[in-house]
């Protein structure tokens, strides 16, 4: 459920916000509780009210920018949206749908559009996802940020059915985590006096999606490890196990290896994830899926801030591809994103470093990208002759 809080110096644009956030029927909140933060024209506020807003904030919190200056926000690093003044109510109306389903099972356009890339390693993952959906073992996704974690557990859920829950550990104090994962029973807290379920048990038959599962404590990976092997857990302070047959999906947002110097992965539980283990490669390792994904990401913006005719130039496309996306697609949404609401040049100004706009041809680049089209094309090819042989010896046997 999102909850709001709004932040502008503007009464008049503020009261007529407020208004379409009730028609859109999402509740105001205080800064404490709200997981969606909106600033009216941030240029206005005083810089230093702005900074300690932004600096006390909760992680998971997004921030909605209304404004009619791109250039005049620079706020940390973090999820933020854009709208750009005046707008229409429906454009309104449909960001804010777009902002609440990131956490819902996926959207109709999803489903649609299943799992985007033409690169081997994500047709592969694209035809395996019926396979992970089925089976009742859990699996861990590796990927850096920005990858398609999230979305790929969802596709999964889309196959299995059944509820989708997240949970990111990290957004929550350390003994809030398994009173929220296994729930408690009435005694555990004596000012609550209830009982409460706990997230495995909420996800029924569907997806539990643990982000980054390392910043889980060890002892709470013990406990998970001991339902993933038994098919229950105990509530805190329950006497009865609860049976459950939700399909766990870890995720991990660094290499292994390196998570296992630190000591944050319980051996066993890793190698139990391990045995369905896939692994999302970054996007500087999937150049040739730039051009689509970002005619995908075109094509969704255009059509959500109703702007139908807006193409890219052989410019934009060959610096997007020289790009090196530190932060994957989440990056490459947000730059198109932001092209269809101020334009290219805007946005580059804003996002990619000059050094890229001017030295656009770079020979490492290119000799790059031209081994991953010579792989690619490779592979291609083989796949045919395979399926040609395959074709072939079955008209033999057939006669
Ligand atoms: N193959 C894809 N096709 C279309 N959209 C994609 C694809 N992969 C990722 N996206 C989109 O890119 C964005 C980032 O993906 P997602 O949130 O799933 O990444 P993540 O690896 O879970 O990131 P994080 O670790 O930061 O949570 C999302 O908006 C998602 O919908």
């Amino acid at each position: 459920m999102i909850k709001y809080k709004l932040i502008t110096e503007n009464k008049l644009t503020g009261h007529y916000i407020s208004h379409l956030l009730d028609l859109a029927k999402i509740d105001e909140s205080t800064l404490e509780n709200a997981n969606l933060l909106i600033l009216v024209e941030p240029e206005k506020i005083p810089i230093k009210k702005l900074e300690k807003l932004v600096s006390n904030l909760k992680k998971n919190v997004k921030i909605l920018i209304v404004s009619q200056n791109l250039s005049s926000v620079n706020l940390p690093v973090r999820e933020t949206f854009f709208l750009k003044q005046p707008f229409l109510t429906s454009q309104f109306i449909n960001l804010i749908e777009e902002i609440s389903s990131s956490h819902l099972p996926l959207t109709r356009e999803e489903r649609e559009n299943p799992f985007i890339g033409e690169h081997s390693s994500i047709a592969k993952i694209r035809n395996f996802i019926p396979k992970l959906a089925s089976i009742s073992s859990p699996v861990l996704l590796v990927g850096a940020k920005g990858t398609g974690k999230e979305l790929l557990a969802r596709h999964i859920q889309a196959h299995r059915g059944g509820n989708f829950i997240k949970f990111s550990p990290k957004t929550l104090a350390s003994d809030m985590i398994e009173p929220v994962l296994f729930g408690f029973s009435a005694s555990v807290f004596p000012k609550i006096k209830k009982k409460k379920e706990g997230l495995l048990a909420k996800a029924g038959e569907g997806v539990l999606y643990i982000e980054d599962i390392d910043t889980l404590p060890l002892k709470t990976q013990k406990k998970l490890l001991s339902f993933i092997e038994n098919g229950y857990f105990y509530p805190l302070g329950a006497k009865e196990a609860v049976k459950s047959s939700a399909k766990l999906v870890a995720s991990l947002s660094k290499p292994p290896e390196e998570i296992f110097k630190t000591g944050k992965i319980h051996t066993e539980i890793f190698f139990r994830l391990s045995e369905f283990a896939i692994y999302l490669p970054s996007l500087k390792k999937r150049k040739i899926d730039i051009p689509l994904l970002a005619q995908h990401f075109l094509e969704k913006y255009a059509h959500l801030y109703r702007k139908e005719t807006i193409y890219f130039s052989a410019n934009f496309i060959e610096r997007l591809l020289f790009h090196s996306w530190p932060s994957n697609l989440d990056e490459l949404k947000k730059i198109i994103k932001e092209v269809v609401i101020w334009g290219e040049e805007e946005t580059f100004k804003r996002h990619l470093p000059k050094k890229i706009v001017k030295n656009r041809l770079r020979f490492r680049d290119i000799e790059d990208l031209l081994s991953q089209l010579i792989q690619e094309e490779k592979r291609i090819r083989e796949r045919t002759v395979s399926s040609r042989k395959g074709q072939a010896s079955r008209h033999t046997g057939s006669r």
